[in-house]
């Protein structure tokens, strides 16, 4: 069973993409931070506040590490490729794409976003430092690199299903 998994910085497009690639494909999708906030019964913020970051991504592990066995589009949250467990786990068990767009573009997108806890913290500065910082590890994860600047959402969802069909059986 081959998963798409979907990784990036926070604002790439992952859950806009992934909900878009799902009709397109015909695959079930989940957008993992979703699925953490229904198991948790906690927003994201709330998660941040009252466990702190480490403990969230231990979460985010358990999750790749116990999610069904099923073809189906993952989007993950922005700090998931970072932990090289969880690089292994996707690499693994599907395909992982890379949505690489540029700060600029990123940035418009979660300056105001209070639904991300890490943008609520940062300054513009240190948003790019982080961005900067961890792109070697999406880069790692990723199997193909998507070039998003300038594109609709609709022209990358059609690319990714190209990618996918072309590497089907492989
Ligand atoms: N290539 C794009 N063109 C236009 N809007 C985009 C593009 N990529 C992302 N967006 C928009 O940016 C916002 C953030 O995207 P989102 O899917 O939440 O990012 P992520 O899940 O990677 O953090 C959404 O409103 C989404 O529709
Ligand atoms: O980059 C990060 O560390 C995070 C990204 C978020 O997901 P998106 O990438 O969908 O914004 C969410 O998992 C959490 O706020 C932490
Ligand atoms: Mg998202």
């Amino acid at each position: 069973m081959r998963k798409i998994y979907l990784v990036g910085f926070m604002g790439c497009g992952k859950s806009a993409i992934g909900r878009r690639l799902s009709y397109y494909l015909k695959m079930p999708y989940y957008d993992m931070d979703h699925e953490i906030v229904r198991q948790q019964g906690m927003s994201i913020p709330e998660l941040f506040e009252k466990f702190g970051e480490a403990r969230f991504r231990e979460i985010e592990t358990e999750f790749l590490k116990s999610f069904r066995d099923e073809a189906c589009i993952i989007a993950t949250g922005g700090g998931v490729a970072v932990n090289e467990e969880n690089r292994k786990i996707m690499r693994h068990t599907g395909l992982v794409f890379f949505l690489d767009a540029k700060f600029e573009d990123i940035y418009m997108r979660i300056r105001n976003d209070k639904n991300r806890p890490i943008v609520q913290k940062s300054t513009e500065q240190e948003l790019e430092i982080l961005y900067n910082n961890r792109r070697k590890y999406y880069r790692d994860a990723g199997h193909i690199q998507v070039l998003t600047a300038s594109r609709t959402l609709r022209q990358i969802v059609e690319y990714i299903a190209f990618q996918v069909n072309r590497l089907k059986g492989e």
